[in-house]
């Protein structure tokens, strides 16, 4: 894999130098609530401006359906891009449009635009072959060079992650190479205890990964709206909780294969359930209740971990050498139900393992809960991205660039 260094060493100056970056950040009311993924993309985006390049930088937010959603714009990553690199950023209202072709024209050597969301065109994300062909084309006509830097998005078989690349002569940017370089360890030779933590809402996703895990991990703690279907799968009801009811053979083979492995497998003993969703804009008292894990109500919902499996996880880290953790444990965007996720964070900086936590929601949690984030081994901008990465997969955007 060609990097950054080998492009800026040929030089860039006046070139127009695409980065596929993710910005995917979190948003509440239009504000960015952690910039973690803008930052991280800063190395590269700042070496290209210094070189004389045109930086053309792009990426997805969320997960529109293929046409312009105001909700989903980039213009908030934009401007805070902007005021990171202490320098204006130009902002295209559209993705290969006239408004895109403008911002790029407009650029001198050192500038840096930012086009709209990529996932405004049905072709960046669809899986027809020729569709996603069609769209990388009309995006490498805007750059003359491509760089891959947003690897919370390299396991996306996306026009722009993976058909843009072979358009364009490719690098990888100093975020994929770091984060490679990191996640490695844990495929390599990974020190044991190695526990992994599992949580968050993105459950059909992930869940494929135990079935890996289990051939790798010593102990695997499940948490957030991935733990219903494991109750569920238990013979316990969750009432209105997620619950990805198809997977429920599978998870119920997960926990079969874990036992006759010796694999530990770890579900919460009790859960804060309530009949709403909390307000995350007013974060209003939520009132939740503390339950049961077998004794869910039917009309409420399970929307964090539970005091004594806070108890519980934190036992079961604190003997590991390794930790992996991807998917806060509840929806700690709200204070009621930020205190699993909390418990796990603090877990892992009590214990002398090496520890990564992978995700944007994840990553975003224990900075915002104020948790310092040096204090962590690694903090990878991709859940996903890293869990497919540990699994051994070939990921689309990692195996773009090196071809
Ligand atoms: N029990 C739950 N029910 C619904 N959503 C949950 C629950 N627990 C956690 N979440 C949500 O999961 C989201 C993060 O999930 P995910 O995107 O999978 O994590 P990451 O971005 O770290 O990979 C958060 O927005 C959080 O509110
Ligand atoms: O947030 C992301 O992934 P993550 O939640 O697994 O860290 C990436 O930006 C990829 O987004 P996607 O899962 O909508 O393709």
């Amino acid at each position: 894999m060609k990097t950054i260094d080998a492009l800026l060493a040929e030089g860039v100056n006046g070139k127009r130098v695409f980065v596929r970056a993710d910005l995917n950040v979190p948003l509440a009311d239009g504000t960015i609530t952690d910039d973690g993924r803008i930052r991280a993309v800063l190395p590269t985006v700042k070496a290209l401006a210094e070189a004389g390049a045109k930086v053309v930088v792009a990426s997805h937010l969320g997960r529109p359906k293929g046409a312009p959603d105001p909700a989903f714009s980039l213009l908030p990553a934009a401007e805070r891009l902007g005021e990171l690199l202490g320098a204006p950023v130009a902002f295209a209202q559209d993705t290969v449009g006239p408004a895109a072709h403008d911002a790029v024209d407009g650029l001198e050597p050192g500038q840096v635009a930012v086009i709209e969301n990529l996932r405004f065109n049905a072709g960046e994300t669809s899986k027809d072959d020729a569709e996603r062909a069609e769209f990388a084309e009309r995006l490498a006509a805007l750059a003359d060079v491509y760089v891959g830097d947003g690897f919370g998005a390299v396991h996306r078989k996306h026009a722009s992650v993976y058909d843009l690349p072979a358009k364009l002569p490719h690098y990888a940017g100093y975020l994929i190479a770091t984060e490679v370089g990191v996640l490695k360890k844990l495929t390599d030779d990974v020190k044991r205890p190695y526990a992994v933590v599992l949580g968050g809402a993105k459950v059909s996703d992930k869940l494929g990964v135990i079935d890996h895990l289990l051939e790798k991990a010593d102990r695997i703690l499940i948490g957030g709206g991935m733990a219903y279907t494991f109750l569920k799968a238990q013979g316990h009801e969750v009432g209105i909780s997620l619950l990805q009811e198809d997977q429920i053979p599978a998870v119920k083979e997960y926990m079969e294969r874990a036992e006759a492995k010796g694999v530990e497998f770890v579900l919460p003993v009790d859960v804060l359930v309530s009949p709403d969703f909390p307000d995350l804009k007013t974060k209003a008292p939520a009132n939740p209740t503390t339950v049961a894990a077998d004794a869910i109500p039917a009309d409420q919902e399970g929307l964090d971990i539970g005091p004594e499996t806070r108890k519980l996880y934190a036992s079961k880290l604190a003997d590991a050498a390794t930790v992996f953790w991807n998917g806060p444990m509840g929806v700690f965007e709200h204070p009621d139900y930020a205190e699993g996720t909390k418990a796990v964070a603090q877990a892992l900086l009590d214990t002398s393992a090496f520890t990564v936590v992978g995700g944007g929601d994840s990553a975003a949690a224990v900075r915002t809960l104020g948790f310092d984030e040096n204090a962590f081994g690694h903090i990878s901008t991709g859940g996903g991205a890293s869990l497919e990465y540990l699994e051994g997969k070939t990921l689309p955007g990692l195996a773009a660039l090196e071809n």
